[in-house]
């Protein structure tokens, strides 16, 4: 027997070991499903804050050469695979299917879940307010593009949670039938990518029209039936749609990511590093926000984002979008935000989640 044989069959008898144990887990994950059963807390199957402590743990534990985000891909699946057989769980996101929103939401979930994909960032808001889905998955900023002002706005009409944010770095693609760029007469994609390679085109493909689509996913399904149409989207959509690749990466900025935010209906418990997201609105007088963020700067508390939107019922007023570090249950950060509401005509907590970043 050769070297490389010899090994694979060491390989084998140790898939056959992480079967069983698979398995064995699995089986372990059923009776604590039953018993949750008999407490009637068959509403709490998904246990976030216990998934969390077991990366944490497993990432401890890790001595390589596997590193931290590959374990906690893996038990992401086993996660996924394990609620599936209970139920599986239910995920909107902005579709149609292969959008960045669809890769964020198995990113998250796992592909045991279910995804179901929604028209619009409003219809993931009502799809779990209505209980049609378990959580929602929205874009909320990209590194290149900014913020996503309509992802803030549904936020003022809703009493939903933020309960787990997730990064996602975003590569585009320019792709069509021919994979010949001299074939291409126009080009279809989101806004938000045209943006974010707004120089690549510019310099490569500076005469060819550039036409808007809702999503990646639309534009990679335009370019699959028009030989003369190019698409700017992302790998999971060239595999889909079958298309051939003109250009990788073509990104202006190398670290080009899109932070998306998890919503669902109950707040999310404390991890190790946190993150809380409230929203404001002030009396409209000189030094009113200025006295608002010295709360937070007496208290050492570390701001990470602040975005103001206009109030839709009122002209040249505003509405507040603070991040700060740390968890509500936080006693310094409790104090401050009693404080802080206070002082504001209307305050809301968004929520507290793990702090991913
Ligand atoms: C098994 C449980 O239920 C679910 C499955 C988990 C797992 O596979 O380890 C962890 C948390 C829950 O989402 C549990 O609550 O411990």
């Amino acid at each position: 027997m050769g070297k490389i044989d010899e090994i694979r069959d060491r390989i084998d008898k140790i898939d056959e070991k992480l079967l069983e144990l698979f398995n064995r887990r699995a089986d372990l994950a059923i009776k604590i499903g039953k018993e949750k059963s008999k407490r009637n807390e068959s509403n709490h199957f998904h246990v976030p804050h216990r998934e969390r402590e077991i990366f944490e743990r497993m990432k401890r534990l890790n001595t390589g050469p596997l590193p931290a985000h590959s374990i906690e891909s893996i038990f992401r699946e086993i996660f996924s695979a394990t609620l599936a057989l209970e139920k599986p769980l239910r995920i909107a996101y902005l579709g149609p299917e292969t959008t960045f929103s669809h890769q964020a939401a198995i990113k998250a979930f796992g592909h045991s879940s279910v995804f179901e994909p929604a028209s619009s960032i409003e219809s993931i808001f009502s799809m779990v307010e209505r209980g049609h889905v378990d959580y929602g998955i929205v874009p909320i900023e990209n590194s290149t593009e900014g913020v996503v002002n309509l992802t803030l706005d549904c936020f003022v009409d809703s009493n939903l949670h933020i309960s787990d944010e997730v990064l996602l770095g975003i590569n585009l693609y320019l792709l069509s039938k021919t994979g010949n760029l001299d074939d291409i007469k126009e080009m279809y994609s989101h806004p938000q990518p045209f943006a974010q390679c707004r120089s690549w085109l510019n310099r490569h493909a500076g005469g060819i029209e550039q036409i808007p689509t809702s999503s990646t996913a639309v534009a990679a399904e335009m370019a699959s039936k028009h030989k003369h149409a190019a698409a700017i989207a992302g790998k999971l959509a060239a595999e889909f749609y079958d298309l051939k690749i003109i250009a990788e990466k073509i990104e202006d900025r190398a670290q080009n990511t899109t932070r998306f935010l998890v919503i669902g209906k109950e707040p999310a418990k404390k991890a190790k590093r946190n993150k809380t997201s409230v929203m404001f609105s002030i009396q409209d007088e000189a030094g009113s926000l200025l006295k608002i963020l010295q709360v937070f700067g007496r208290n050492e508390i570390n701001l990470t984002k602040i975005q103001s939107r206009p109030l839709r019922n009122r002209s040249w007023e505003y509405l507040f979008f603070v991040d700060f570090e740390g968890h509500i249950d936080d006693p310094g950060i409790d104090k401050v935000i009693r404080t802080v509401s206070k002082r504001c005509m209307y305050f809301r907590v968004l929520g507290s989640y793990p702090w991913n970043g």
